[in-house]
């Protein structure tokens, strides 16, 4: 799980499009081991299908429908909408929205999730549950995930490895790698000091608040 933190502006989204294959680069190489899957903040979901029928769109190629229930069945059940498989995306919340476009992402054979601050539109209770949420669904399914966001805390919460960058044009002036196993709990001593270090390392102080 590597996290992007760096200035509004500086290239995070151009970075993942880079990485997704959606851009070229002008110069230079990108180098990725598998396929790739980008969540935005908005999901992604049909709104005309329903959620299981957004989650077995992935699965389009798997020829045995029997298999392919159960995989979507297993899905939903992960992300804990089984009893919302009927649902429209607009009858759901928008942690719920989330959590069916996590399911969706997962289904098939993606081995590379792109992240692209997909709870920052959340309110602050539903971003909680979702970084949890998050860690949870990814020991089931583990992913390498590459995830921007402007929070620090959440990147305090998720990250094996937060890159600084700077303005734009974007370069990592730091690394940070972050060791404390998951689930992290927001007030412990280690994701506290992680988050300090994060504000440092972003010439911040504590008193700026823990959003960038
Ligand atoms: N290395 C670069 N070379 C040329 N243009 C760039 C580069 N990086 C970013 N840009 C341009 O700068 C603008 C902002 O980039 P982008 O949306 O990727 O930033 P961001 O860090 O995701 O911003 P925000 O945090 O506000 O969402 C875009 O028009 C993008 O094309």
């Amino acid at each position: 799980m590597v996290m992007l933190v760096g200035p509004s502006g500086c290239g995070k989204t151009t970075l993942l499009d880079l990485l997704s294959g959606h851009m070229a680069p002008v110069s230079g190489k990108i180098t990725r081991q598998g396929t790739a899957r980008t969540v935005y903040q908005q999901d992604g979901l049909f709104p005309w299908l329903t959620v299981w029928e957004n989650v077995g769109i992935g699965l389009r190629s798997v020829p045995d429908p029997k298999q392919r229930d159960d995989e979507i069945a297993e899905l939903l059940e992960l992300v804990n909408l089984t009893s919302f498989k009927n649902h429209y995306p607009h009858q759901l919340s928008g942690g719920m929205r989330q959590r069916a476009e996590l399911a969706r992402v997962l289904a098939g054979d993606s081995d590379i999730l792109l992240m692209d601050e997909p709870f920052s539109a959340l309110d602050y209770q539903a971003r909680l549950t979702m970084r949890r949420e998050l860690a949870r669904v990814l020991q089931k399914r583990p992913r390498t995930v590459v995830f921007v966001t402007h929070d620090i805390e959440e990147a305090a919460q998720l990250a094996d490895r937060v890159l600084i960058l700077s303005k734009r044009p974007a370069t990592i002036c730091q690394e940070l790698p972050i060791t404390i196993p998951r689930p992290r709990g927001l007030a412990d001593d280690e994701v506290v000091e992680a988050m300090r270090m994060i504000l440092r390392a972003l010439g911040l102080n504590n008193t700026d608040g823990v959003t960038v």
